[in-house]
């Protein structure tokens, strides 16, 4: 078994589990009540809902920022919810990825230093090959000495993309991934996130608003009132923008 592999019974497993899972907020807020979802390896999965219907706290209790008041997370097989502290974030550094709305790369750092980053935080080696495969998929190859600032902002959210991949992790968590960007742009990094998991078999969990993002996926969660309340499979961008607007005025 590789040091940092999963089990090959962990292989079979789908990349997130979540079962009959409920967050409770202090103050009495009810955010999730009783979701059960499972993601498959190789899916491109988008949640969607109205404000508040706990779009957020979903990724963030699949993903491990979060712990639920009730039922199971599993990630790539493993179950979270008996880890401690410490190995919930070596959970995260090695089987998950994250691209957020603002990219969050490290200002001072190079392009080339900021993909790499997460494999120095776990002490692993990097793996030139893939690092290779990653930098020409996301379109970066000219611009790998080139700190962030001096990128645009679709370039800082495919570098934020390649170090997402950069530990091959078992799952891709998006949060609002296009949500800073142009309208073209936006589209240009939804290709680039469909073909990393047509093309490599990644699989992408992503919260969004953006009915022609949430198209792009496999399927589509649809939450209302920290319930799911429906999984739609490859809507249109048309039957999304209506689906939520019925929810908003419920
Ligand atoms: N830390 C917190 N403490 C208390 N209540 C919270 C907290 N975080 C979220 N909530 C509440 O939980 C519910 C779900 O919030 P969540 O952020 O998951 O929704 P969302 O669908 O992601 O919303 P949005 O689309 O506006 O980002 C909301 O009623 C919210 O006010």
């Amino acid at each position: 078994m590789a040091e940092h592999g999963p089990t090959p019974t962990a292989r079979q497993a789908p990349a997130v589990a979540l079962r009959d899972v409920t967050k409770v907020y202090p103050g009495g807020v009810r955010a999730l009540d009783g979701v059960s979802v499972t993601v498959e390896r190789g899916a491109f999965v988008a949640i969607m809902g109205p404000s508040g219907s706990g779009k957020s706290t979903l990724m963030h209790c699949a993903a491990g920022l979060d712990t639920p008041t009730g039922g199971s997370v599993s990630v790539d097989g493993v179950a979270i919810d008996g880890l401690n502290e410490t190995r919930r974030t070596e959970l995260r550094r090695e089987r998950v990825g994250f691209v957020f709305q603002s990219y969050n790369l490290v200002p001072s750092l190079s392009v080339a230093d900021n993909i790499t980053l997460p494999l120095r935080l776990a002490g692993r080696a990097p793996d030139h090959d893939w690092v290779r495969l990653l930098v020409e998929r996301v379109g970066l190859g000219g611009r790998l000495g080139h700190r962030p600032a001096e990128l645009s902002g679709g370039q800082q959210q495919r570098a934020a993309i390649a170090r997402a991949l950069v530990t091959r992790p078992a799952v891709v968590f998006g949060d609002e991934p296009t949500g800073a960007l142009d309208l073209k742009t936006a589209r240009e990094v939804l290709a680039l996130l469909r073909d990393l998991v047509s093309g490599l078999g990644q699989t992408v969990v992503m919260v969004t608003h953006d009915p022609a993002a949430a198209a792009r996926a496999d399927q589509v969660l649809v939450m209302a009132d920290g319930r799911l309340r429906e999984t739609l499979h490859r809507p249109t961008a048309t039957e999304l923008a209506h689906r939520i607007t019925t929810l908003e005025s419920e």
